[in-house]
């Protein structure tokens, strides 16, 4: 799928203006250019929650009446969602809501493969919705996906009696997949680096045959992501039982029910507009990503705050506020992946040392993450550490920072929050622009409004 920075420079000739933006190509690479700005002072909203409208499309397929989506996030990731699902029988209108027919559990045969790009979440959650089945399904997705593990989440399913293998014994996909459905009773999730694997086991354990129970080894890594899960399994009406640590769960049996269900703003998509706030010493106001969300990624908020940043709720939404002096800090990221590269970029704008912990699931992610960041930071002047699993951006107020081409990996996330950077230093590129089509198509423009 095009992202819309593509579609809309594709066939343009060199530069051409998308509002605040340069977009180019050269050679045959998609390149937005960023310019730099003064204080912003702008209220932007931002599309659907990624990870609710997964889990809320999830459930709904899965229960029992018509459930409408309303505000869903409309993306690569969500497209390849819906694809999978439907062609397991589940009937997806995309609407301006959505409308979802439940099969209540069931799931058609299908003999070809089901594609998921480098979708990780719907790659984990799909593959134990297959598992329902009664059929062999071989569940795929890009080069990438094929080196993003999954193995204990295979290891957990096998627990409950699923036929799930590797296809080319990498712990990786493809995957086989021989379901006869889940057997239930307990099974013990090996120590993991997602908690995508445990989200995916608690949204389908309601469907066993025997009331499920679920242990976890190990460090539960993103837990915030685990919190949605439950909320999305209790408003489609299945209560589980867990303890506070989250590595113990019992999951009654039982069938979603279908509900009209409001998808928040994705607060990973707002993190750029507050960093932009941040690093330009002016003024975002995200309108739809309230304190009160459960999504672990409003917290850079007021991490944020820490740094020297004034934030206020104002309306349901989230302004934040900088004079432009920053400072670094010390910080745990375990629980929240997906803002580290906008909280990086962030840090090399800020006086001092910025230490970020626990990151190690970063090598995971669409790229490895970790040093992706590490590497185009660096690339643009700035003094980074990299190690296995934390990193330390050595801040000098952005004074050492200078114009750069900056590689994507095709991660959405790299090209979001570096051009964060490209408001405040000029002569920042940004390489295969197009990859925010997975989570933010029209990021582009959306951006382009932080003036
Ligand atoms: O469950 C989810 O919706 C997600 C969980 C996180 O992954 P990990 O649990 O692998 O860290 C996050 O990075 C991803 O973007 C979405
Ligand atoms: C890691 C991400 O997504 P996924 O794991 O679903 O591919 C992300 O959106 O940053």
């Amino acid at each position: 799928m095009a992202g819309p920075g593509s579609t809309s420079c594709g066939d343009a000739a060199y530069p051409v203006s998308i509002v605040g933006l340069r977009c180019c190509i050269k050679g045959k690479r998609d390149m937005i250019e960023i310019q730099t700005v003064g204080s912003v002072d702008v209220s932007v909203a931002v599309p659907g929650s990624k990870s609710l409208t997964q889990r809320a499309l999830i459930a709904a397929a899965l229960a029992e009446g018509e459930s409408t989506l309303h505000g869903p996030l409309v993306s690569e990731d969500t497209e390849y969602s819906s694809a999978a699902l439907r062609q397991v029988g589940v009937t997806i209108d995309h609407e301006e809501s959505w409308r979802v027919q439940g099969n209540a559990g069931r799931i058609a045969p299908c003999a070809e493969p089901i594609f998921l790009g480098n979708n990780g979440t719907a790659t984990r959650f799909l593959t134990s919705v297959l598992s329902l089945g009664n059929s062999r399904f071989v569940l795929d997705g890009d080069k990438r996906m094929a080196e993003r593990p999954i193995e204990p989440l295979m290891t957990a399913l096998q627990g409950w009696g699923v036929d799930v293998s590797s296809m080319h014994d990498t712990g990786c996909p493809p995957l086989v997949i021989n379901s006869t459905g889940l057997a239930g009773g307990m099974t013990v999730l090996p120590e993991g680096k997602s908690s995508q694997y445990l989200s995916s086991l608690l949204l389908v354990a309601p469907y066993a045959r025997e009331v499920a129970e679920l242990r976890v080894e190990g460090e539960v890594f993103s837990k915030p992501y685990i919190t949605m899960t439950l909320d999305v399994m209790s408003r489609f009406g299945i209560h589980v039982e867990y303890s506070s640590d989250y590595k113990y769960f019992k999951i009654p049996r039982g069938i979603y029910r279908g509900q009209d269900y409001s998808v928040e703003g994705d607060a990973s998509s707002a993190s750029y507009f507050w960093a932009a706030a941040a690093v330009t010493g002016g003024r975002v106001r995200v309108e739809n990503v309230s304190v009160s969300s459960l999504q672990g990624d409003v917290k850079l908020v007021p991490l944020l705050g820490r740094m020297g940043c004034g934030l206020s709720i104002e309306g349901g939404g989230i302004t934040l506020a900088s004079t432009g002096m920053l400072e670094g800090i010390s910080v745990d990221m375990a629980d929240m992946p997906d803002v580290v590269p906008t909280l990086a970029v962030v840090a090399a704008f800020a006086e001092g040392k910025t230490h970020i912990q626990n990151i190690g699931h970063l090598r995971i992610k669409e790229c490895d993450r970790l040093h992706a960041v590490v590497t185009e930071l660096t690339r643009m002047g700035a003094e980074v550490e990299e190690h296995s699993d934390s990193m330390v951006i050595h801040g000098k107020g952005g004074r050492d920072l200078h114009g750069a081409t900056i590689e994507t990996y095709d991660d959405h996330r790299m090209a979001m929050s570096m051009a964060v950077a490209g408001l405040k230093v000029p002569g920042v590129e940004i390489s295969g622009e197009g990859c925010v089509a997975k989570s933010f198509p029209d990021f582009w423009q959306r951006f382009a409004l932080l003036k």
